[in-house]
Parts: C-alpha cells; structure tokens; sequence
C-alpha cells in the first residue's frame, strides 16, 4: 500500500502546476501524449482524494428528484456570506424563496463537526430527441441540473443515514410553511392542475365572528385532530372528522369553511353533486383527493336525490343526477376509511331539518355547528374587525337590538362597511336594526293573528257542530 500522505503533498503540488503544465503542453506535446498524461493524472489525484461527493440529479427519469427537490429548499434557508448570486422567487404571498444561482458553493456544517460543500451545476445539452433518446425530459430541457455535495469519505455513513434524511425533513417543514391553501374543484378526468386556484380568502378563526365558546371547542376539536395520528392509529379509526355547519345564509358558514382551511393549511376541494354522473364517478373523484385536504359540499340539502334514501331507488329512472346519499356514505365510511389520512368533510345546509336522518344521526357527522344569528359577541367582534372598537356609546343600544333582532354577520357586516366613520355606520346599522325589528314584529303580529284566527274558526266549526 502506498503512503498516502506522503503522497497527497505531492499530488497538491502536481495539481496546483496542473494550469501552468496544460498551457506549456499545449504548445508542445501532441494531442495523444497530452490526453493520456492529464488523464492518468487525473486518475492519481481521485484514487488518492479523501472526499466523495454525492450527484444528486433534478429527475429520476420522468419523475422530479425528492432529494433534489429538498436540497434546493434547505439551501435556500443557508445564509451564507461566501454566496456571490442567488436567485430569488416568490413563493406565496408573504414569502420570497431564495436559491443558489448555478455554478454557486455553499458550505454546511451538520451535528457541529461534519463538514459539507454543496454545489449548483447546470450542463448545457443538445435539447434534442436524437442526442438523448430514451430520455424525454433531457431531450425537452436545455441544460441538465443537479446539486452537487461533497464530503470527507469518513462522513459517508452519516451524510447518507442522517444528514440528507434530515435535509428531507426540514424540506418538509419549509414546504408547510409556505404552502399556499388553494381550492380546487374536482373533475371528472382528475386533472386538478387546471381546475385548482389560490385561495386567497383572508378569514381566519381570529376574524371570524362567532359564539366564542363554539370558536373555542371548534377550534380544539381541529388541533387535536391534526396532531392525533397516533391516537388514530391507536383507536383504530380512520383518520378524518366530519363538520355538518348549519344555519341560515349570511351566517358565516362559507367563511368558516375558509378559516378552517387557513387554520389547517389544507386544499379545500369543493364537490358540486349535481355535476357528478353516478356512485362510481363519485368513487373516481373522491379517490383523486390528495390527503391533508378537505372535502366540502356546500347546501347538501339542495342536491337531488340526497333528501330523502327512500327516493333512491327511483332516482336513476329521472336520468338527472345518480348520485345517492347512501353511494356517498359509503365511499366516505368505508373506501375513505382504508386508503387515506387527514380528511375533514364538511357538509353545509340552510335546513338541518330537512337532511336525510342518516345524514344527522349521531357518529355520523363528528360535530354540528350552529352558525346561527349575530349574538353580541359576534357584533364585537366585527366592530372590531371593522373599526379597530372594542367600546363606543352607541354599543349599548345595539347590544339591546342584538338580543331582539334576528340579523345575520352578514347584514351586520354590509352595515358596518357602509362607512369608515364608526360613528356614521354604527348610527347606520341601529337604523337597520330598527327597521328590521318593525318588520319582524309585523311579521310576528301577522302570524299571530292568522293563528288566532284559525282557532276562532276552528272554535265556530266546534261549536255549529256541537
Ligand atoms: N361569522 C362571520 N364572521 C365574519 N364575517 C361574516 C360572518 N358571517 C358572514 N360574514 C360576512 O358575510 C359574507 C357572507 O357570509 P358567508 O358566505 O360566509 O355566509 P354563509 O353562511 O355561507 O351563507 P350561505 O348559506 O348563503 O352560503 C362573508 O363574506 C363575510 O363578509
Ligand atoms: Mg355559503
């Protein structure tokens, strides 16, 4: 065995004049004799070097290189004086994402004593099917690109075990972090890729106007259940939980449904029933729902044939829609059940009286929402979302109309944008107020009277009958 360190000065010392010698030799040695000198020298110093380095290519044929992927993430996260350019994109819409520009070195160390250098290299190819047949994306790109990282050979192990796994891990917390919630409709043909758009809906449990004790379950109800993986596993279930948010229109229902999804960071998929042709269709669509993500289908009550089980039957022979509510259940209990993780369903109606019982019978739906009329705390709530308040002396009177009047966020909302002078909206809003309550008490007295009216007449016919 030769005497490697005695011989790596040596080495340095040949690579080091390796310039001054290829200029000197390109002068005067020919073609043949040049090659196969620089080559075996070449040769020397690999057979001799203390570091490997790793090659980790952008696609593993057609697919994208995960570790590719996740190496261009964590890097981006490395400040490091000795960068000379970067690269910067935005990745959502607080966030910049900053990447090594090509040809850029970037050093890491790992558990304090393991040193690496990374490297960004681009190769330029002949983007054609003639020079890489075989190899679609090569011969569609113009240049190949790969994150080179280099190490010494003594840190193999722990570079392959335990450095590159935990780049993965940290890729995965940086992708969270910048994920953008979108929604997304579900096709018939599965392409999600043109049928997804952000969603840029702003609301969030701490803008969302409701009960506060509701807010405060709800909202420990999702946590546990995004952290309970384990306790899934251990109680058998599958994990996925069920919202049946009721209430009349204008409640907030939708805006929950956004909250949720923020609060989450899931995709919402929205499921439009009537689009969808039969049970296997469904089944088709539903199966394409990547995990970490909500099902929603909004005014349940509405879609045809899930009214009532005992029409199933005769469904099909309108031709309409084939989809049953029993089809739906199903795929949600059973398919659901065995192939996926992370799923929130929610269900949406303006008339929980109406739904079919199978749908509303306990265990079914995990939780029922009431998102019904303002209270008080909702109307604090939006005032202060409104106008920063959380005091004012016209609140006294409202909180009074609040308790008296039925009137959705909604309404409350319009009039508290109305103007950006509190003191106009909110002399605004007890005027609305005002206004609806004469309504429902003429609504109220109408009803009244009718109702007395029916008994009189009911008393007349008792009475001539007797
Ligand atoms: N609870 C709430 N908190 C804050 N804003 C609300 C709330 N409810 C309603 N709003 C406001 O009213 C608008 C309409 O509400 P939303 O669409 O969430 O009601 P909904 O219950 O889904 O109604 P529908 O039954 O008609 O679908 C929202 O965009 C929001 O501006
Ligand atoms: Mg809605």
């Amino acid at each position: 065995m030769p005497d490697t360190k005695a011989i790596l000065p040596a080495i340095a010392t040949v690579a080091a004049s390796a310039m001054l010698l290829r200029s000197i030799a390109n002068d005067f040695i020919p073609d043949e004799f040049r090659n196969y000198f620089f080559s075996s020298l070449h040769n020397i110093s690999r057979r001799f070097s203390s570091h490997l380095t790793i090659v980790i290519d952008e696609f593993q044929g057609l697919s994208l290189n995960e570790v590719f992927e996740a190496a261009e993430a964590y890097l981006g996260t490395l400040a490091t004086p000795s960068l000379q350019r970067i690269k910067v994109s935005k990745v959502n819409k607080e966030k910049l994402g900053v990447a090594l520009d090509r040809g850029e070195e970037i050093c890491d160390v790992y558990e304090d004593h393991v040193q690496v250098m990374w490297k960004f290299v681009c190769t330029k190819v002949e983007s054609s099917w003639a020079t890489n047949p075989g190899d679609l994306n090569a011969s569609l790109r113009s240049e190949t690109r790969s994150y080179e990282l280099t190490f010494h050979k003594k840190h193999k192990e722990k570079v392959l075990n335990s450095y590159l796994p935990y780049i993965l891990d940290r890729s995965k917390a940086i992708k969270v972090e910048r994920k953008v919630v979108k929604l997304c409709t579900i096709d018939q043909y599965e392409c999600y890729g043109t049928q997804e758009v952000n969603l840029n809906h702003p609301m969030t449990f701490e803008l969302l106007a409701m009960d506060m004790e509701i807010k405060k379950v709800l909202l420990d109800d999702l946590n546990n259940f995004k952290n309970g993986k384990e306790f899934y596993r251990r109680i058998g279930k599958a994990w996925k939980r069920g919202y049946l948010l009721y209430g009349p229109p204008g409640t907030g229902k939708s805006s929950l449904i956004a909250a949720i999804a923020n609060h989450l960071n899931y995709d919402i998929y929205e499921l439009e029933l009537a689009d969808v042709g039969s049970n296997s269709d469904l089944k088709r669509r539903l199966l394409a729902m990547p995990d970490q993500s909500m099902l929603v289908i909004e005014d349940i009550d509405c879609t045809i044939n899930l009214q009532n089980r005992e029409t199933e039957n005769e469904a099909p022979s309108t031709g309409k829609n084939q989809v049953t509510l029993s089809g739906l259940l199903n795929l949600i209990d059973g398919l659901w059940s065995c192939c996926t993780d992370e799923r929130i369903i929610i269900f949406t109606t303006n008339h929980k009286e109406k739904l079919d019982p199978a749908l509303v019978r306990p265990g079914r739906m995990d939780m029922h929402i009431n998102m019904s009329y303002c209270t008080l705390s909702a109307f604090k709530q939006l005032t202060f979302n409104y106008h920063g308040l959380s005091h004012h002396q016209l609140f006294e009177q409202i909180e009074g109309l609040i308790g008296e009047v039925k009137v959705t966020a909604a309404e409350v909302a319009g009039e508290l944008m109305k103007s950006r002078d509190a003191q106009t909206s909110l002399q605004g809003l007890i005027n609305f107020l005002l206004e609806k309550k004469n309504q429902q008490e003429i609504v109220r007295l109408k009803l009244t009277t009718s109702v007395q009216k029916k008994s009189i007449h009911k008393e007349e016919e008792e009475e001539s009958k007797g």
